[in-house]
């Protein structure tokens, strides 16, 4: 069995939905498990809708304009009188009344945010139908099983598998399952989402936890590369397999080409992983799998949307291990990640990814102990493996905050 993950960019549209089905035709001789993203960008459409439900205003325009949007791809795909526009027209329904339940903020939103892939999943597997391809609906959240931390479920691999055995059995009453990206259930009975971006993952739970021959993400790019295409067009080279290793990291630092919880799994079990481009499916894409490559060119990952905080202490002492311990401990239970760090005789500086709904907890809780300042907006360049050209490009760039150098790594945290 295989698993391919098709993301938001490649059903944003109808011919997006018909070029899935047209791929999945060429690979009926395997039983398949397709996870799906919502469409487009439809989950940033659904955090607008929170935050305008929050503020108090008009968020059922976004709600209409949303609906336009899923409706303009059905009318490409279906008739008047198909049963599909019933089931959207209900999970529509189910948001409305979502918003009104009395939640906490994190909670609401896993609610929320969660149906941009239930909408997505109806509309491709009514299309696969349609298209002949017999494939089942599984709803994930039956089988992701996760604590409560909304927003960002931790899985819970052993209840998991255990509900996934019985899919097998599934597979060999239908070729394909059709399932969401992204969501589970918490032992509390409701829908947690993955972290933003997290239909990757999900593949490599499915995968892992059912030991699938490999797993395919299908993206609008050729495969991995040495840099993002969008950033750097001259420079991107497609890797033709890259080890588990290299890739891991490279998600780490920010290449959002994969989310950074889909390597371990996958590298765990040894199930290759495959990045393949959904607009020419005969390109070889990327292989990333146990392999030892000797001269990898300099890797280049930008990170957006961070945050660089730095705590000064107040009196004339050193910043000390025990004031170090309580910055960390605050990150920790703020769930909130440290992607580099630096520190000096009386400052410690970090940064972070920025999240709105965190920032004002943090300073508040920092600034009980230091003087803190912090800035938004920068974008965290890491140069893996870099070489004379490159460290010349990055080192000492204008607007930098901060900067590191090691052996084989630069990092730039920069206001471009
Ligand atoms: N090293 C890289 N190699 C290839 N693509 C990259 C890399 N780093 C970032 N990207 C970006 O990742 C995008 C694809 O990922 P993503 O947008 O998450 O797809 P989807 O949401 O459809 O799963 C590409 O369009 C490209 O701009
Ligand atoms: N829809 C979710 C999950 C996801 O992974 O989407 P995509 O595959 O389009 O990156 C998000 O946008 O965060």
């Amino acid at each position: 069995m295989k698993v391919f993950k098709f993301g938001g960019a490649s059903v944003k549209d109808a011919e997006g939905v018909k070029n899935v089905a047209a791929i999945l035709h060429t690979y009926t001789q395997h039983p398949l498990i397709i996870v799906v993203s919502a469409m487009g960008k439809t989950t940033n459409a659904l955090e607008k809708i929170l935050s305008l439900y929050y503020a108090n205003q008009n968020y059922l325009a976004e709600i209409d304009k949303l609906k336009k949007y899923h409706y303009d791809i059905m009318r490409e795909l279906f008739l008047e009188l198909h049963p599909v526009w019933k089931d959207i027209d209900d999970v529509f329904a189910t948001l409305i009344n979502e918003l009104k339940k009395k939640r906490a903020d994190d909670q609401q939103y896993d609610q929320v945010v969660s149906l941009g892939e239930v909408i997505s999943t109806i509309i491709v597997h009514r299309y696969l139908l349609n298209q002949q391809l017999i494939a089942e609906w599984l709803d994930a959240r039956n089988f992701i099983v996760t604590d409560s931390t909304y927003r960002e479920g931790k899985i819970d691999w052993e209840a998991t598998e255990e509900k996934m055995q019985q899919i097998p059995t599934i597979l060999q009453r239908k070729k394909i399952i059709l399932t969401q990206g992204f969501i589970g259930r918490s032992r509390e009975g409701l829908t947690t989402t993955l972290g933003r971006d997290g239909s990757d993952f999900t593949a490599a739970i499915f995968a892992s936890c059912l030991h699938a021959q490999s797993v395919t993400i299908w993206k609008d790019v050729p495969g991995v590369m040495n840099v993002d295409p969008k950033r750097v067009p001259d420079a991107a080279i497609v890797f033709d397999e890259l080890p588990f290793k290299e890739a891991a990291e490279m998600t780490y630092y920010g290449a959002s080409v994969i989310h950074p919880k889909t390597i371990k799994p996958l590298a765990n079990k040894g199930i290759p992983l495959y990045v393949k481009n959904f607009d020419d499916p005969s390109l070889p894409g990327t292989k990333i799998h146990e392999c030892k490559i000797d001269h990898l060119p300099p890797l280049i990952v930008f990170k957006d949307n961070q945050c660089l905080v730095s705590c000064k202490v107040t009196d004339y002492t050193f910043v000390s291990e025990d004031q170090m311990r309580s910055i960390f401990s605050t990150l920790s239970e703020l769930n909130l990640r440290i992607n580099v760090m630096q520190n000096s005789a009386i400052s410690f500086s970090f940064c972070i990814d920025f999240r709105q709904d965190k920032i004002a907890a943090l300073i508040k809780r920092l600034h009980e102990h230091f003087e803190v300042y912090y800035n938004t907006g920068l974008t965290l360049i890491t140069v893996k493996n870099y070489d004379a050209k490159t460290f010349e490009k990055y080192h000492h760039m204008k607007g930098a905050l901060m900067e590191q150098v090691s052996r084989s790594t630069l990092q730039v945290l920069v206001k471009l």
